[in-house]
């Protein structure tokens, strides 16, 4: 060996990468090693202690000039040529099974048993030739020539030693990918990879004899592992927790999440998504506008550049709220749309609670309107006399007061009427109380009928009107009130037993001449009504005015 260390060396490019690969294994061991816990941990840095020991020796080899010294470094690869399938088959193991807690020493050292009787049968080569035979010798006659192995029995046993531990580790992992979904399955397809690529690579040098450099090409294919290895970690963060949370997350989520690309084919949907769609196999990379129930109306929604929508899918009774947003990625020259991501939130029970709320609140306002019609029709009812329409006596304080305000601010007169059907008594008596009734509503129509649109007639008692002639004069209203009467007495009223003939005697009295308050004015027309009764009859009186009027 100090021959071999004390020997000639080249350096040259296979040196170099091995060299490169050798320094990139042991920085993502060291990073790896700084890293939160993950299952099989320890194992997974053995494995790389192994790459490196396995690449120092394949750079020394490399290097060496003497072929003595070249077989010298070959044979002192194999604890590293052992180690890697052996701690790369634990690691599987142990990641896929997600076992946390580390190799024991025992289980160690028993697995270290055959990287040391490896690399003892090859160091003891020399002695045994059982190892590498009598035809191991350098390609050529150059100086620091690679050397063509001449694989004895020893070799092959091992090979197959190790063969046995690639098979279990595709097996572990394809079985694991197998088994599994999402995230996971990526993983451990990526596994199967960088199970294969080396294996490949040895298996391609043992059986046919296939090399690089003029070399075994299984140590520079680990540069492929370790390119693999940085891309798994820092691209899909392999051995991070947060994705596969991520991912479980969006698994579990009752809420349909649905991703497309900027082609808008569907490249991701959750379970909830899948159920929403009836969809179950091949949906991947359906068009968003063939993506069943709801399809069309996302892909409208991304032609109308929305970003919030509501969605009642034709098929269901749910409601749900879409929203969008494009999935970006930020770089030197700019942002890249990667595609677009749909959340649609379930919003039926709270979209059904506003509806119900919008029905109780419509239905309260309708009851309102009524109640307040009703209140309206009641305040209306209450001023009016239910037999002729009339107001009543209980309006008639309100409006004169009114009217009076009015008629002061206008400098001008009102002009009040007692009016009394004569001798309805008899009328009631002869025709009945019912006839009596039909007289007193179509006398009410006659006195309405004949009035102006300031003035107002109350049924103040039983056969008694009052008319409010608001800015007539004595004279004028005087006359009006004559030609009611003699209206009256001239035409036969209607009733259910044909027309009868009534007449009416009125009194009259003036604001302010003859009276300054609603009572004052009622007793002058009394007393008026009171004298055209005992005059005959049929007729209006009003007492001589006191002022002028
Ligand atoms: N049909 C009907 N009669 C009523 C109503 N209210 C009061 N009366 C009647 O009206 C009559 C009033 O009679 P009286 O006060 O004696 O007066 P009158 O018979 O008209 O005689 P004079 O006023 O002196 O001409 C009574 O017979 C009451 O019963 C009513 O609402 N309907």
């Amino acid at each position: 060996m100090n021959a071999c260390l004390a020997g000639g060396w080249s350096f040259s490019w296979p040196v170099a990468l091995t060299l490169a690969v050798g320094i990139g294994v042991i920085l993502m061991a060291r990073w790896v090693s700084r890293q939160r816990h993950f299952p099989g941990r320890e194992s997974f840095i053995v494995l790389h202690v192994g790459i490196c020991w396995w690449l120092a020796a394949a750079g020394l080899e490399l290097a060496a000039q003497g072929p003595q010294c070249k077989v010298f470094w070959a044979s002192m690869a194999w604890p590293g040529i052992i180690g890697v399938p052996t701690f790369w088959a634990v690691f599987l193991w142990q990641f896929v099974n997600s076992i946390r807690e580390p190799l024991t020493l025992r289980g160690f050292l028993l697995l270290g048993i055959g990287p040391l009787v490896a690399s003892a049968m090859a160091l003891s080569n020399p002695w045994h030739q059982l190892f590498y035979g009598p035809g191991t010798l350098p390609v050529d006659g150059s100086p620091g020539a690679a050397i063509r192995y001449d694989h004895g029995p020893l070799f092959n046993a091992v090979a197959i030693y190790v063969y046995v531990f690639m098979i279990f580790c595709l097996a572990v992992v394809t079985r694991a990918a197998l088994a599994s979904h999402g995230v996971h399955r990526r993983h451990y397809l990526a596994f199967v990879l960088v199970t294969c690529v080396p294996w490949s690579a040895n298996l391609s040098y043992v059986v046919f004899g296939w090399t690089l450099f003029g070399f075994d090409p299984t140590p520079f294919s680990f540069a492929f592992t370790l390119v693999a290895f940085a891309c798994l970690i820092l691209g899909v963060r392999l051995f991070d927790l947060l994705p596969v949370a991520r991912h479980l997350l969006l698994e579990e989520l009752p809420d349909p999440v649905l991703v497309v690309d900027p082609q808008r084919r569907v490249i991701d949907a959750n379970p909830a998504a899948l159920e929403l769609a009836g969809q179950s196999a091949a949906w991947q990379g359906t068009t968003l506008s063939r993506w069943p129930v709801y399809g069309v109306e996302l892909d409208a929604m991304l032609t109308a550049g929305e970003r919030e929508m509501l969605l009642i899918p034709a098929s269901s009774s749910r409601y749900f709220e879409v929203r969008s947003r494009d999935i970006e990625r930020v770089t030197r020259s700019g942002t890249f749309i990667l595609g677009q991501m749909f959340y649609l939130r379930d919003i039926t029970e709270r979209h059904c609670s506003e509806l119900k709320l919008a029905e109780a609140l419509a239905t309260s306002e309708e009851r309102l309107r009524t109640i307040t019609r009703l209140h309206e029709q009641l305040q209306e009812q209450a001023l009016r006399d239910p037999l002729t329409g009339l107001y009543n006596r209980r309006h008639l304080g309100e409006l004169f007061a009114r009217e009076l305000t009015r008629c002061q601010r206008e400098r001008t007169p009102i002009s009040l009427a007692l009016i009394d059907l004569d001798h309805f008594k008899q009328l009631n008596d002869r025709h009945g109380h019912l006839v009596g009734d039909d007289v007193l509503r179509a006398v009410a129509i006659h006195l309405t009928g004949n009035l102006r649109g300031s003035d107002a007639v109350f049924r103040i008692g039983g056969e008694e009107f009052l008319l409010l002639l608001p800015g007539a004069a004595g004279d004028e209203a005087f006359a009006r009130l004559q030609a009611l009467c003699q209206a009256l007495a001239g035409q036969p009223l209607p009733t259910r037993e044909g027309p009868l003939s009534v007449t009416l005697s009125a009194g009259l009295a003036v604001w302010p001449t003859q009276g300054q308050t609603l009572e004052e004015l009622m007793q002058v027309a009394d007393a008026a009504l009171y004298d055209a009764k005992r005059n005959g009859r049929n007729q209006v009186r009003r007492l001589a005015a006191t002022g002028a009027d």
